[in-house]
């Protein structure tokens, strides 16, 4: 979904930006949280650059949300630290995020426009600044008429739309958002990454956790694996893809069973005329294809792993 163009300047969906000189750069070093007796998070390392947008993926209780907090100090840190343009976060660098919590932390029974109006207050907006500014995210995302509503009243996308507006208010530095996709139907998960974009062509970096592995392939400049407390993979999605054994679908004319057995193929499946294999060097390649060219050769594609496909195989 992202074009680069000659000038630098990168195209994703309808927006169009150019990469900030002054944008924001968070960081985690070595950043670590025992429970008890229980490491959940282990000495894990990574960052999420200016106007980018870096998926958080891992199963259930592989440590996101507690990396999340630490970030945002809600949680304290056992070691490790959390930099922000390379040196130490503080409280008003904080203050200047964007964070969207595991806990969401509005109230279902209060007036969505009240409660956004108080956040905005609360961080630095007046309150007619932060009235006008929550008026405009409602708006985008057509819950301008809402506004008086109670939250519990809305459905759950649409809580989660407001949840993602409070975050949003105070025009942050930097986004770290728990699970912010979770229950958007299509049409709800592109206005909202439209408006992230906005905040990215800022130069604002966004961390989100999800379980949505389609969807973070689809938006992520970079991501992050984590599994059991630890980072086991993480980069921009060539540069995860790169760094897996490349496959390629065979296609012949003829029956290709006679793959199976061949030095340095392994073969991962045959269908008639069909296989896919990974090979283990050129050796292997050339014996293969002078091969099918005797079978009559119609195809050699080379396979690029899904994210999906690259999560499995690292967490598996
Ligand atoms: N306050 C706490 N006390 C004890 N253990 C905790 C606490 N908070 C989190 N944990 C444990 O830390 C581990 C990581 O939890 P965390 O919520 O960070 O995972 P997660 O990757 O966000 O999971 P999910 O995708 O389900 O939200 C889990 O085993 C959880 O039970």
């Amino acid at each position: 979904m992202e074009e680069p163009r000659p000038d630098g300047i990168r195209r994703r969906g309808s927006v169009t930006y150019a990469p900030s000189a002054q944008g924001t750069q968070l960081e985690v070093r070595g950043l670590t949280r025992t429970f008890g007796d229980t490491t959940v998070v282990d000495n894990i390392s990574f960052s999420v650059e200016p106007g980018q947008m870096t998926g958080f993926i891992g199963a259930n209780g592989a440590g996101k949300t507690t990396t999340m907090r630490m970030m945002m100090g809600v949680l304290k840190v056992t070691s490790g630290e959390v930099l922000w343009n390379g040196r130490p976060i503080t409280r008003t660098d904080r203050a200047a995020c964007g964070y969207m919590p595991e806990e969401r932390g509005l109230y279902p029974k209060q007036s969505i426009l009240d409660q956004l109006g108080y956040l905005g207050q609360l961080r630095g907006l007046t309150r007619a600044e932060a009235l006008a500014e929550a008026q405009r995210l409602l708006e985008r995302f057509s819950l301008g008429d809402r506004k008086k509503d109670k939250l519990e009243t809305l459905s759950l996308g649409n809580q989660q739309r407001v949840q993602v507006a409070a975050a949003l208010l105070h025009q942050p530095s930097a986004l770290v958002l728990d699970e912010p996709f979770s229950g958007l139907d299509p049409t709800a998960v592109d206005s909202m990454v439209e408006l992230l974009e906005e905040h990215m062509a800022r130069g604002v970096p966004v961390l989100f956790s999800s379980h949505q592995l389609d969807l973070v392939d689809r938006l992520c400049d970079s991501m992050v694996i984590l599994d059991g407390g630890k980072v086991l993979a993480s980069g921009t999605a060539d540069e995860l893809r790169d760094s897996r054994p490349l496959r390629h679908r065979l296609r012949c004319a003829q029956d290709v069973g006679w793959v199976r057995g061949m030095p340095g193929v392994t073969v991962e499946d045959v269908d008639g005329c069909q296989a896919t294999v990974a090979l283990a060097d050129d050796d292997a390649r050339h014996a293969l294809l002078q091969r099918a060219l005797d079978s009559g050769l119609r195809e050699f594609t080379d396979l690029k792993p899904t994210l999906s496909e690259i999560y499995r195989e690292v967490t598996r």
